[in-house]
């Protein structure tokens, strides 16, 4: 879909920002461009939309030389995100959104109407944030308008510079993980820069870690941390790859326990049976359609009268193909011991428990399954507890 060759971009200065890349990003891919401070991301990013022209070599996109294109109609097929969202101040939330179909010459209702789909699909309610000004707004609710807006003429091609740089980490965990919806759902090939390793390990497909000018890697997450081409890779994916690699490992249903399970109207004499038959001190309790309700302890299992009445609420769980790292900070912040594991559909439907020793042994699976692509002497095996410790 975008693909460099030989692409060099030199400044009057002399300054070479971009040196002899070549670089390919299929339909639907989302490639994140990762790198210290100065090393050509952003203008790898610019020459595709032609806010700067290289000095050498092509860029194509579907196939078209970019060089022979107009820039502005290159531009119509391609959303732009940076991360000072420049919002027009004295428009509302939804003009905001609505400004490339208005400038594309959309009539003014069909405009609006995208405008409200899009603020929707980023998680604002059109009706609530709709008529605010951005300054009524929060950093990640800004910045999830400049995505809406990105996104608001349907261009097949994103451009996203450091677009969730500027909030604190929570907001930005929050807002990646959106992205990562949203992106399922749309499927746009997107260029995504940032100097943060982590984000680019989440979000990308694949990653590229620039050097000075040049791609030192460019692989599939899991690879870059799992065998760092080369001494300035691993130096840059830093010590911590396990930690790393556990946000791009998900919980596979295979990964999960199978605790003693109860339903709301089973008696509580039957729960206590159950539990000391199988030797357990708790059990999940689900809802007549299996759902996910909570859980109860032998303790709660004394008294007479129905599992409902003394189940607990459960206050945590995951979907399956969540993270392990997801799974692992849940399991901290919520002291809790083992996480329940809900299917992907959100219907709550209870697939199991994810334990540490599970999430431990899931992890391996994550490092045995590269150990076959890699040479076995580059794998680093880490331990849920070194984790922990680091
Ligand atoms: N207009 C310019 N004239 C001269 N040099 C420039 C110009 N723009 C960028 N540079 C230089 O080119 C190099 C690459 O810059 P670029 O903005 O692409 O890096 P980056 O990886 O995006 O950095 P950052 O993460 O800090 O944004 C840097 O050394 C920068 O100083």
């Amino acid at each position: 879909m975008i693909r460099f060759e030989h692409v060099t971009k030199r400044y009057p200065d002399g300054t070479t920002a971009v040196d002899d890349l070549s670089l390919e990003v299929g339909a639907g891919e989302l490639v994140t461009l990762v790198g210290p401070s100065g090393c050509g991301k952003t203008t790898t990013m610019k020459m595709v939309n032609r806010l700067i022209e290289p000095t050498e070599g092509r860029i194509f996109m579907d196939g078209e030389d970019i060089s022979t294109v107009d820039p502005v109609q290159l531009r119509r097929r391609i959303g732009y995100v940076i991360q000072q969202v420049g919002l027009f101040p004295h428009k509302t939330i939804l003009e905001n959104t609505a400004t490339v179909p208005h400038l594309l010459g959309w009539p003014r209702g069909k405009s609006r109407e995208r405008a409200a789909e899009l603020l929707d699909l980023v998680g604002l309610d059109p009706s609530v944030h709709g008529d605010r000004y951005p300054e009524q707004l929060s950093g990640g609710q800004r910045q999830r308008v400049g995505v809406a807006r990105a996104l608001a003429a349907d261009p097949p091609v994103l451009l996203m510079d450091e677009p969730f740089g500027a909030v604190d980490p929570v907001v930005r965990e929050h807002l990646q993980n959106e992205f990562l919806k949203l992106q399922a759902a749309v499927n746009k090939t997107v260029l995504f820069v940032t100097h943060d390793i982590e984000e680019a390990v989440r979000l990308g497909d694949r990653i590229a870690v620039y050097g000075q000018g040049t791609i030192e890697q460019f692989d599939a997450p899991a690879a870059v941390l799992g065998a760092p081409a080369t001494p300035y890779v691993a130096d840059f994916v830093g010590a911590d790859r396990g930690l790393k690699r556990l946000s791009v490992t998900p919980i596979e249903e295979g990964d999960l326990e199978q605790p003693p399970v109860l339903h709301l109207d089973d008696q509580l004499r039957t729960a206590a049976a159950k539990l000391s038959k199988e030797g357990a001190r708790w059990a999940v309790v689900l809802d007549g359609d299996d759902n996910l309700h909570g859980w109860i302890s032998t303790e709660q299992t004394g008294s007479s009268g129905t599992v409902r009445e003394h189940a607990r609420r459960m206050e945590a769980w995951l979907p399956v193909g969540a993270s392990l790292k997801q799974a692992f900070s849940t399991m901290l912040q919520h002291d809790a011991g083992w996480i329940a594991v809900i299917d992907r559909e959100e219907t709550g439907r209870f697939l199991g428990v994810l334990t540490p020793a599970r999430l431990h042994e899931a992890l391996r699976r994550s490092i045995d399954a590269d150990a076959h692509a890699i040479p076995r002497t580059e794998v680093e095996l880490e331990t849920v507890a070194q984790i922990a410790a680091s």
